[in-house]
This record gives C-alpha cells, structure tokens and sequence, in this order.
C-alpha cells in the first residue's frame, strides 16, 4: 500500500518536492520499500496555475481537514510562517502523522511544544530543511555527534544575505538589486525582512545552538542583527583590512561550560578563512567538538530544489522509521544552560570616525577608548581634510565596553559622525 503523504504549501520549496516525487517515484520507492503517493496539496490559492501535473482536485485550501484526513500518512509542512503552521503540525501530531518541516521561524519560536507534543503521540518530526537548505546539518548534530562535547558552531545560514554582501564584494553591486535578484532566485523568504534583518539566521541559530548543546534556545535568546546597515564603504574598510563582510550565526559554550552565547551579525573576517570563500547562496557550517575536532559543512543553503532534497530526505526516514515500527524523537533536553547576554561577548570592533582634520583627533579618541578599558590594536588616517577619516581597529574587549566606547565617541565635537561599526573576527580554522 502507498505511504500517503500530505503536502502544505506548493510554492518555491513545495513545488520542487512534487517535482522531485514525481521524477524519482520508482527509486524512492524501492528506498522506502512503497511507492509514495501525495494524498492532497494545502495551498492559500486553488485558483493559481501552477505548472506541477498534477489533478487539480488534489488542491484544498481546507488544509485542517487534510492534516486529519484518516488516509494520510505523513504530512510536510513547507508553508513558512507561525500560524497555521503551528497548529496544522499540532493536529497532524495529534492525529498520529509523522511531520516534516523546513519552518524554522516555527521551530526557534515554538520548538519545544512541537516537539513534546510528537514524543507524547510517538511519532517523528524531522527538520532537516530548516537549517542551511541541503547541507545534512542537523541529524550530524542531533545523532552522528551525540557522543561528543560541542563547543561552538559557526557559520553562514542563509543564503539571501550571503548572496547580497558577496555581490556587493565581488561586484560593487547595490544592496536593493542584489536583494531582488536573490528573490527571483528562490533564496528569500516570502517576507525579505526575514533575512536581511538577521531573523531567519536568527532561527537557524537557535534550532543549531538547542542541538549542539542540549539545552532549549529560541530565536528570542539569540542578539540579532541583519545587513540593512552594512554600506559600501564597510564593504571597502573590509577589503583594505584583507577581511570580507559576512553574516554570521555564532553559538558558542563559555570557557566555564555553564552558559552559551548565541548571536548574529554582520563579521569582517580575513579572506583566508573558509567562510570568506562562501559564495553566492551558498552555506557553510563550522562545528567544533572536544574528541571530533573541527567540521565543516558546506553546501546549497537555500532555493527550492536543494531544499526539497532535505525535505525528501527526512520523508525516507520517517518511512523507514514507519517500517522499523518505532520513531525518532528528539531527546529531553539533558541540561539547562542560561544563554549568557551579548554585552559579555568578548570581540573587537572595526570603528571608522569622519573627524576634523586637527591635531588633538587621536588624542582625544583614544582617551575615550582608555576610559572603557578598550586597547587599540591599530589606527590609520584615510583622506585629508574634509574627507578625514580615523578607522581603528580594538584588540578584543567585552561587548558592552565596545558599544559603549563607541556611543562616547558619537559625543566628542570632532568626531563628525560613525561612518561605520563592524566586529571583527578571525576564528581559528
Ligand atoms: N525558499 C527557500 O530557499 C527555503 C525555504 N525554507 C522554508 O520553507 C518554507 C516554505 O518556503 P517557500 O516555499 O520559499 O515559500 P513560498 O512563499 O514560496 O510558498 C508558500 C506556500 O504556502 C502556501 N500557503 C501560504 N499560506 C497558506 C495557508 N494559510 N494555508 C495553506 N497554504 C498556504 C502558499 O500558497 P499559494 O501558492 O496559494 O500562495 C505557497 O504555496 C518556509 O518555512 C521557509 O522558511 C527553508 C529552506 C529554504
Ligand atoms: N531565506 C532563506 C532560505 C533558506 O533557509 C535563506 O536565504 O537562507
């Protein structure tokens, strides 16, 4: 008998699951050991024309009736959003269906009710899509890697954002027709203020940080901060620095293990390290482990085919999970770590200053810098002038200390304005 499958949303990832089901039905099911069949499609349209080939009468907009449907087996939410989203995958739970979702703004808000609520129903929700596209990220973390101690993950999660500031480097390209080309590519969430203002990478953190170290994390613990503010003239500082613009999701264990620290932002990073080489749409992850060592992760982060493969991926493993009669819950968490704030964050600050052109400048910024107890690690002199500029780099101090270091020098009557704040970072590789 076929595995019936109930898919929610047909758009950029949904219509590439059908596509892939349709073009690979004989080897998936020789895989799973019975064809898969979709039993209905929950979309918010009927009446758009949509190019899968498949009978029209399998479109409903009644998606709550689908979910709970008795003949459905398996039911793959790639909707997006939190509701319906949340309470479709509850009542497909309730009703005994094993889930698959790629909804990671579900999942970092919301991730413990769903998956409490799937261990008490014994059945499976798997979520591979949700973080970095294709790249098998999570089911390295959650089982390959059980046996270890992580202590950071660190990498670039999406795609939308990598793609922009790698054609505003390579190119000189404008942030707003990057942003639109990455649209057009599939990579964006329906609403783009998900990436660029960092709360999709935010997600992803926080579903990463709550596997690697066992411990609830939602997207509300994670310090966020998109690319809306990063210019051209960052993009420049960056490359006289030998250092690329990127945005980061950082999840790291503090030196005493008792907290974690979990943050996203925009990084000047040298251009030797890997993620500096991460191009286009492309992700790439970083997990550091006591006995493993360093991993890396590399891969399609976003569109719609390499996304549908993670998310047919997950549907052979529940499958075989259904054929083995049992199901793979994702563990209690077995430690309750505190998410420590950014202000501790130890980090350096990149800091551009459009100063008057006198003697006294430095002397003055740098007392400014002694009073936070923030060093300088180097300084130079761009333009003359009108056009003159101080840009410094600080060795690494607390959060907090840089911040304020720079909100004091916003103060002083020669510094004209901040041209630009950026930290910087040059992660061990
Ligand atoms: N795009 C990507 O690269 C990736 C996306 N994801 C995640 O996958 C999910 C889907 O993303 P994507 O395919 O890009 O999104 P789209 O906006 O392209 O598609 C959303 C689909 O959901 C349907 N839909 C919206 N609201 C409802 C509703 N209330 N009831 C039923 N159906 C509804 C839409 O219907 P209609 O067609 O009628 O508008 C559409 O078919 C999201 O969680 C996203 O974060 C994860 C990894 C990568
Ligand atoms: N909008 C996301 C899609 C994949 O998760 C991204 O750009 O990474």
């Amino acid at each position: 008998m076929a595995l019936k499958v109930a898919l929610l949303g047909c758009g950029v990832v949904g219509s590439e699951v059908v596509r892939l089901m349709n073009e690979q039905s004989t080897e998936l099911a020789a895989r799973i050991g019975t064809p898969l069949e979709i039993g209905g499609i929950a979309v918010r349209r009927t009446g758009r024309v949509r190019d899968t080939g498949l009978d029209p009468e399998l479109f409903t907009t009644d998606a709550m009736s689908l979910v709970t449907r008795p003949d459905i087996d398996l039911v793959v939410e790639v909707i997006g959003g939190i509701e319906p989203a949340r309470s479709l995958i509850l009542a497909a739970v309730k009703a005994g269906k094993s889930v698959v979702t790629a909804n990671k703004a579900l999942l970092a808000e919301d991730g413990e009710v769903i998956h409490d609520a799937a261990r008490d129903a014994g059945v499976d929700i798997y979520y591979e899509a949700s973080v970095a596209g294709a790249i098998p990220l999570l089911r390295p973390l959650r089982d390959s890697l059980a046996g270890d101690r992580i202590n950071r993950v660190l990498g670039i999660v999406n795609g939308t954002t990598n793609y922009i500031l790698d054609r505003m480097d390579a190119l000189g390209a404008g942030f707003a027709e990057s942003l639109e080309e990455a649209q057009a590519l599939g990579y964006a969430e329906s609403d783009p203020t998900a990436d660029v203002e960092g709360f999709d990478a935010a997600a992803k953190a926080a579903i990463l940080a709550r596997l690697a170290f066992h411990t609830p994390v939602t997207a509300a613990d994670v310090h966020r901060e998109g690319i809306t503010e990063v210019t051209a003239g960052d993009i420049v500082s960056a490359q006289a620095m030998g250092c690329v613009v990127k945005l980061l999701a950082i999840c790291q264990r503090s030196e005493d293990g008792a907290s974690v620290g979990v943050r996203v932002h925009p990084v000047m990073l040298p251009r030797e390290h890997p993620l500096a080489n991460v191009k286009e749409a492309y992700n790439a992850v970083f997990v550091e482990a006591e006995s493993a060592g360093r991993l890396m992760f590399y891969g399609a982060g976003a569109g719609g085919s390499p996304t549908a493969s993670a998310v047919l991926g997950d549907v052979v493993a529940i499958a075989r999970n259904r054929r083995a009669g049992t199901f793979a819950a994702d563990g209690d968490d077995d430690s309750v770590l505190a998410v420590h704030p950014m202000g501790e964050t130890v980090t350096r600050y990149h800091v551009a200053l459009d100063v008057a052109d006198r003697p006294g400048v430095l002397a003055a910024v740098a007392e400014v810098y002694a009073a936070n107890g923030v060093s300088i690690k180097n300084v130079r002199q761009e333009g003359h002038g009108e056009d003159a500029q101080l840009v410094l780099v600080s060795h690494q101090a607390p959060d907090a200390a840089l911040a304020r270091t720079v909100e004091q020098l916003r103060t002083l009557d020669m510094v004209r304005a901040v041209a630009s704040v950026m930290r910087v970072e040059a992660f061990q590789h």
